[in-house]
């Protein structure tokens, strides 16, 4: 399903995708995400051509009164020459020396750019726990938000440096979706060297532009296998996919676009490929990041009861409900909750280690507040801090 037919409902609903369209040419705050293909050459170099016309483009409709956040991608690829990398490298710790390097690079770059412009860009370096932690969370919330009174341009990128492969990003796609989450923005624009969302890779032949995807949740029969044409991108289009759906689903109508229509796309023209937003309420930011942003540290297995509770009800976890633990995790982490086939139904912050389950499973709370204390009331995993992943419902 890409479209809405040819239907009277199909017709008012493509008017509604004009009209969304025309949102972003009045959009008063706007997330703009860039890929690195679309912002240094195969050898790792940074194209300072291409980052001339975006910030040309971005300086523009910042001067008319739009707030810009950019996330911008391209550190480890912008790294690679000056340290004689042949290719992207493939260990964490290579990506993070390359990143160290190509993030001074770009903002650099950045820097004078808008400068040309009259324009004070800002480095703002965001981890995972940024996004998770609620005092992290307010504080970047708060930083950017005065970054943006001020008139300046944030330039968002994952601190790749401190970023390990557990708790990590990985992609700025999905980073871009929870920053224009965090920041209540209009819009997101996704900019990559892809022109559009096709229903198969487009470097084969027959491959279909889809001009719109009324729901992302829905959209079926695209194939979306392969990462970048380049080798510089990370993720491909299923990252794209996944942030035009937290995007969506947090209320933020989201468009993709080559990075050569910026102009275009900003000023609502049917280029790329539109998402639109669901009216749903928004979910909060750690229910965002619980279900999209990050995988379970280990995992505990529920009893069918348990499951729903948890699943139908909205419950939180008891220990009375856990049959089983698996993996080694500490008190603050996320977890998958499973069914006893190995279905995840929720994902959720622990409150207690790996090692301390096993003696509490199948007991009633109140038994083990008399036996071990009153720190032993605690639920496993509070409904304030659990995220019902979708399919899970009984
Ligand atoms: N169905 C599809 N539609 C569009 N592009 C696709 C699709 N499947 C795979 N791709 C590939 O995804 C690439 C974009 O991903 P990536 O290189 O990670 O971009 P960026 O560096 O902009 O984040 C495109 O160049 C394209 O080759
Ligand atoms: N933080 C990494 C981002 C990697 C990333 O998401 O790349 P891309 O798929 O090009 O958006 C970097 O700056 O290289």
């Amino acid at each position: 399903m890409h479209g809405a037919g040819t239907t009277q409902a199909g017709a008012n609903a493509q008017g509604g995708a004009e009209a969304e369209r025309a949102r972003l040419r009045t959009a008063r705050r706007v997330v703009v995400k860039v890929g690195s293909s679309s912002l240094t050459t195969p050898d790792g170099h940074i194209d300072r051509e291409r980052i001339a016309v975006l910030t040309d483009v971005l300086a523009r409709r910042r001067s008319a009164g739009t707030e810009l956040v950019l996330v911008s991608s391209g550190a480890v690829a912008a790294g690679m020459s000056p340290l004689g990398l042949p290719s992207r490298p493939k260990d964490l710790a290579t990506q993070q020396a390359a990143a160290s390097v190509g993030q001074g690079l770009l903002v650099a770059q950045y820097t004078a750019a808008f400068a040309g412009h009259g324009l004070t860009a800002a480095q703002v370096l965001l981890t995972v726990e940024d996004m998770m932690r609620r005092v992290q969370y307010r504080n970047a919330q708060r930083t950017l938000r005065r970054l943006l009174d001020m008139g300046a341009v944030p330039i968002v990128n994952e601190n790749d440096t401190v970023a390990t492969h557990e708790i990590r990003f990985g992609d700025n796609d999905r980073l871009a979706a929870l920053v224009a989450h965090l920041l209540r923005a209009d819009a997101l624009l996704l900019l990559s060297d892809v022109d559009a969302l096709y229903d198969g890779d487009p470097s084969r032949p027959g491959t279909r532009r889809i001009p719109w995807v009324p729901a992302v949740r829905e959209l079926t029969g695209v194939d979306v296998g392969g990462a970048g044409r380049r080798g510089v991108g990370t993720g491909g289009m299923a990252t794209k996919l996944e942030s035009a759906r937290i995007a969506t689903e947090a209320g933020v109508p989201t468009v993709l676009a080559a990075a050569a229509d910026a102009g275009p796309a900003l000023a609502g023209e049917p280029v790329g490929t539109l998402f639109t937003a669901s009216a749903e309420r928004r979910p909060s930011a750690r229910q965002l990041w619980l279900a999209h942003a990050t995988a379970g540290r280990g995992s505990v297995v529920l009893d069918p009861g348990a499951v729903r509770a948890v699943a139908a009800e909205h419950a939180s976890l008891l220990p009375a409900g856990v049959v089983k633990v698996e993996g080694d995790f500490s008190a603050g982490d996320p977890v998958d909750l499973c069914d006893e086939d190995g279905r995840t139904i929720a994902r959720g912050l622990v409150n207690y280690d790996a090692a301390e389950i096993p003696e509490l499973m199948g007991r009633s709370t109140r038994w083990l507040a008399r036996e071990l204390g009153p720190e032993y009331e605690r639920e496993i995993v509070h409904r304030d801090d659990l995220v019902v992943l979708d399919g899970a419902h009984p």
